[in-house]
């Protein structure tokens, strides 16, 4: 080390903390220790790998490009899917895909970037005097992404604080601001008596890096995202919603998108992920509980929306008191803080669910906890094939059976009804006594029954159950009456939805194939416009009360392409991972 210059190779930022510290000439022994401290070769290490960090941090190679490989890797595995024939690169290429290795790889490289860690360590106690404040210096460069963090005024102390930060945002991957942290000063300035909007306009002003001082949150600082997965049951727009705290942080998605809960810490905005988008930065969702409060409300006001109108409470767009955004890096840098709006008027429309009990709450659609289920060799889940009666079900589930007769089963139905000489008992039908199918019936023997003309009419879970036992595929095609009877953790039924296209494509095509009308038994006649309509009604409302339990939608326009999607669902079913209710996989 050269004497004439002792901190030559040092970090300028210490070298003039040095310098500074030898004009206090205070003698004190804080200062002492303070000097022996930043003169210490520990010290310096660290700061030199901190710049290197940051240095390196900048070309972004220390982040994740994105946190789904797996569902990359699984979409992959689809397009392939048909084709292995086509070339040998094909199917190297899918065999690898398929090794559990490999897979395991892409599963911890998901982990990792998602901070989906275990154990989670506590935090680490404050070890402070109650009477000491210990502040924070972090200094951020703002760049063109948004921080990833709101602040408000704390309505106790009247302090500005830090709300929220967004899992996987600039802000959240800087480890260095938590929800909570007390914000002193930005820039120097301090922001003592200044509204959130003056702590914007001082961010918004300021160019190069941003430096907070902040009074840091001690207990509040976990960042471990959630491992939730629901299904949305509704379709949600943020920029409609009066209500969000900040707009530009909320997140937008639509009926039966995956989205992944990172933070349920707030009672009325939950911070999500749409599975399988590429961006690492969670947005803002109306938690579970404020979605049900909004469609009570909306039911009291508008009973309408019970009958298959769109139940999502969403005013007109009011304007936002969210200031713009400032750009900020994405690398331990900085950002522009959002300013909270609070949230009084939520509070108005939440109402005790237990005291609605008019309200079916399978009927209020917000959010179904979901998880993936792993395909199991000989073991594939039932298809069913669910629809408005005269879409066409059976004539699809006759159509894809006949694509494999050997693979695609359709269980035997049973009947009270008595046998005719033309049939064969266990061929056509299993003839049963009324006693006997009663009795079974009542003992849960039965996945679906009905009664038609005096007789009754079923599907056995035994029959079900040994065709999926024997490696086959199991199609139904019930009554969309015996729905919730089928969707459960035993079956574990993929369900279609099979819907009628327009009104003037069913026309054209059922009376080009001389369709036959399901609504008349005796007598073999068309459709009349009517019944088509009919159909069309029936389907939206079914849709609209049950949509969240399909698993996929095929329009039966033309036969050939409908049962072509049928056998890639099946193919599907067979070989990937899907998301099913939580509770069927635990
Ligand atoms: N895409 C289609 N194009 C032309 N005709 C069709 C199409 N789908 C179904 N059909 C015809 O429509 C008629 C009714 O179909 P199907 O019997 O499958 O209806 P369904 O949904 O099973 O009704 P239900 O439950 O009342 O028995 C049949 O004659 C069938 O061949």
């Amino acid at each position: 080390m050269n004497m004439d210059s002792p901190y030559e190779n040092w970090d300028p930022a210490l070298t003039r903390l040095l310098t500074s510290l030898k004009e206090v000439q205070s003698g004190s022994e804080d200062v002492a220790f303070l000097s022996e401290l930043l003169q210490s070769k520990q010290l310096h290490a660290l700061v030199h790998v901190h710049n290197k960090i940051v240095a390196k941090g900048k070309d972004d190679k220390f982040y994740p490009l994105l946190s789904n490989a797996m569902q990359v890797t699984l979409e992959v595995f689809e397009v392939l899917g048909d084709k292995t024939k086509i070339s040998k690169e094909y199917e190297e290429l899918l065999s690898l895909l398929q090794k559990p290795h490999f897979q395991a790889i892409l599963c911890t490289h998901d982990a990792v970037a998602q901070k989906d860690y275990y154990p989670h360590l506590p935090d680490i106690p404050p070890d402070t005097d109650d009477e000491e404040e210990t502040v924070k210096i972090v200094q951020l460069v703002k760049s063109d992404e948004p921080l990833g963090a709101t602040i408000k005024t704390d309505e106790e102390t009247g302090k500005i604080v830090i709300a929220r930060v967004m899992h996987g945002g600039a802000a959240d991957r800087s480890g260095l601001i938590h929800a909570g942290d007390e914000v002193i000063e930005v820039n120097g300035i301090s922001v003592e008596n200044k509204t959130p909007a003056d702590v914007l306009s001082i961010l918004q002003n300021s160019e190069g890096t941003i430096t907070f001082k902040l009074v840091p949150s001690f207990g509040k600082g976990g960042t471990r995202e959630s491992k939730v997965r629901v299904r949305a049951l509704f379709d949600y727009n943020s920029s409609e919603d009066p209500y969000i705290p900040c707009k530009e942080a909320g997140l937008d998605f639509k009926k039966g998108d995956i989205l992944h809960i990172v933070s349920q810490d707030d009672a009325y905005w939950w911070q999500a992920r749409r599975e399988g988008d590429r961006v690492m930065r969670a947005g803002l969702i109306p938690s579970r509980a404020l979605q049900e409060g909004r469609i009570i409300h909306e039911r009291q006001t508008d009973p309408q929306t019970m009958d298959g109108k769109p139940a999502l409470c969403s005013p007109s767009a009011s304007s936002s008191d969210c200031a713009p955004k400032t750009p900020c890096s994405p690398t331990p840098t900085a950002t522009a803080l959002l300013p909270c709006k609070s949230i009084p008027k939520v509070k108005k429309i939440i109402y005790d669910i237990t005291e609605n009990d008019d309200f079916d709450r399978e009927l209020i659609p917000t959010y179904e906890e979901v998880a993936r289920l792993y395909p199991r060799p000989g073991l594939v889940r039932p298809i069913v094939l669910i629809g408005a009666p005269g879409v066409g079900r059976n004539e699809l589930r006759r159509r894809l059976v006949a694509t494999d007769p050997e693979k695609y089963i359709t269980p035997i139905p049973y009947t009270s009804r008595p046998i005719k000489s033309s049939e064969q008992n266990g061929k056509d039908y299993v003839f049963v006594t009324r006693e006997k199918m009663e009795q079974d019936i009542t003992d849960g023997k039965f996945i679906e029954h009905g009664e038609y003309k005096g007789n009754l009419y079923g599907t056995a879970a035994e029959s079900v159950e040994t065709i999926i036992n024997t490696g086959r595929v199991c199609v139904l095609s019930p009554h969309w009456q015996a729905l919730k009877m089928l969707r459960t953790p035993r079956l574990r039924p993929y369900i279609v939805f099979i819907k009628p296209p327009s009104l003037e494509r069913m026309v054209e095509t059922r009376t080009a194939a001389n369709a036959r009308s399901t609504f008349d038994k005796e007598s073999s006649r068309a459709f009349t416009e009517e019944e088509f309509t009919d159909i069309i009604r029936s389907s939206n409302r079914i849709n609209f009360l049950y949509g969240y339990m399909f698993d996929e939608e095929v329009v039966n326009e033309d036969l050939a392409s409908a049962v072509s999607q049928l056998l890639k669902a099946a193919w599907r079913v067979q070989s990937e991972p899907l998301w099913v209710p939580a509770s069927w996989v635990q």
